[in-house]
């Protein structure tokens, strides 16, 4: 037996950083910054007009109110996109769009609703202080400033950020391209007619979903049956596009695990009992240089395993650190039992109350059990020495993706 410390120190010990690629803006969308970018130009690049209205010096309309208006000649119309230079001299304005470039000469633009909005004359009914509704060149970004940081997971805010600063393409880590396939005789897909003792196959949705989550493609296979040579076969026909792969069941101590009987005799991939549950039954090794990650079939099994091991695993091939900001410190909500020596992952639902974070187990805990994990947004983390802790304990909570 090992400890899940020791499990994930072998994997995190394997895993390799994913070699950067270069990739137009879109197709970034999701994965993780490998340079820092930053802005060749200030932004914004010129002082401009944050209203449709007039440029104006606001000396010249100090005076300005609804019964004595201010009446200025207009020299011209300025909108955005403008190219050439223009100035104006105390006693004029000019007409500007938002986004127009600031004359020289004008220190305050004026909205249109503070005026008459005259072609020729503007009367002008407000007084406004110097600098009023004019943006700044720089004041958002300056010249020189790193954007986004390295390490960046790439949003939407991220991606629009970058196209201001005018780059069209950026250095990424590539998300994980990763194979997720179950294997069981007993497994049909969902909208199958079911025989006497077979499942729905829901293992394989489920952590394909979970990569996504984790930052990754997922690709989920069809299942495969136990039978060894078709095993093997998968496997050697998903290394050519996978980054990782994900297999469930057949990994205890039945006549039919296959899983575990063909990938240990390939010499890479090593079987464990880890001390936890759900989740005893691990595998884990390089097949080819890509990592294997085989994970017991039980459902909740299977989930823990991936948010335990799986997912601190894509997290470091993204160039991440395993498992920032995943954990909280909580109040337990009632009396938690836990197994002697084994950490105990228990489905939770955390919640936030006048400033702390409470958790209590989110119903029934069996390893077959999803409905309480559908349930859950949180996993509960029993360190190995305790078999029991009172309600008001603190206790460590994973938070789940939601
Ligand atoms: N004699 C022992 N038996 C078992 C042990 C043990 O130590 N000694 N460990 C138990 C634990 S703990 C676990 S976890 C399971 C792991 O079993 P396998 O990884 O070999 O998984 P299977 O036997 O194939 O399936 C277990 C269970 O899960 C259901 N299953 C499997 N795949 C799917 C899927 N894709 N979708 C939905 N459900 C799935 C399967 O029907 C079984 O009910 O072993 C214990 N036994
Ligand atoms: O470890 Mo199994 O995953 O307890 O059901």
């Amino acid at each position: 037996m090992r400890t899940v410390g020791e499990h994930l120190d072998d994997i995190l010990g394997s895993v390799a950083v994913l070699p950067p690629l270069d990739l137009a803006l879109l197709e970034a969308q999701g994965a993780v910054l490998a340079e820092p970018v930053t802005a060749p130009v200030p932004l914004p690049p010129f002082d401009n007009s944050a209203m449709d209205g007039y440029a104006v010096v606001a000396a010249d309309i100090a005076a300005a109110t609804e019964a004595e208006p201010v009446a200025l000649p207009v020299v011209g119309d300025i909108v955005a996109g403008d190219t050439g230079v223009a100035a104006i001299r105390p006693g004029l304005s000019a007409r500007i769009m938002t986004g127009a470039p600031l004359p020289a000469g004008a220190d305050a633009v004026v909205p249109v609703e503070w005026t008459d909005g005259g072609n020729a004359t503007v009367r002008i009914s407000r007084a406004a202080p110097p600098g009023n509704y004019i943006r700044r060149a720089g004041e958002d970004v300056i010249a020189g400033q790193v954007v986004v940081e390295a390490g960046t997971r790439l949003g939407a805010a991220q991606l629009g950020m970058i196209a201001a600063v005018g780059r069209p393409r950026v250095t990424v880590r590539p998300k994980p391209r990763v194979v997720v396939v179950s294997t069981g005789d007993e497994l049909r897909e969902p909208g199958e007619q079911l025989a006497p003792g077979q499942i729905w196959e829901s293992n394989a949705y489920m952590l394909t979903a979970a990569v996504i989550e984790a930052g990754g493609v997922g690709y989920r296979q069809a299942t495969v049956e136990d039978e060894p040579r078709k095993v093997m076969e998968m496997l050697e026909d998903q290394l050519v596009r996978a980054d990782a792969i994900v297999t469930t069941g057949g990994v205890s101590m039945g006549t039919r695990d296959v899983v575990k009987e063909v990938l240990a005799g390939t010499g890479t991939v090593n079987f464990h009992k880890v001390r936890m549950r759900p989740g005893k039954p691990q595998g884990f090794g390089l097949l080819e240089g890509t990592p294997v990650f085989t994970l017991p079939g039980n459902p909740v099994s299977a989930y823990v395993s991936f948010q335990v091991f799986v997912r601190p695993a894509l997290r470091a091939m993204q160039g991440l650190p395993p498992d920032t900001g995943a954990k909280v410190s909580a109040v337990l909500g009632e009396d938690v039992k836990s197994p002697a020596g084994l950490r105990h992952f228990l489905r939770g639902r955390l919640s936030f109350n006048r400033g702390f974070y409470t958790v209590t187990a989110a119903g029934v805990q069996g390893s077959h059990q999803l409905g309480s994990l559908a349930t859950a947004n949180a996993l509960i983390e029993l360190p190995e020495d305790v078999e029991a802790l009172p309600a008001g304990s603190h206790v460590d909570v994973m938070r789940l993706p939601s």
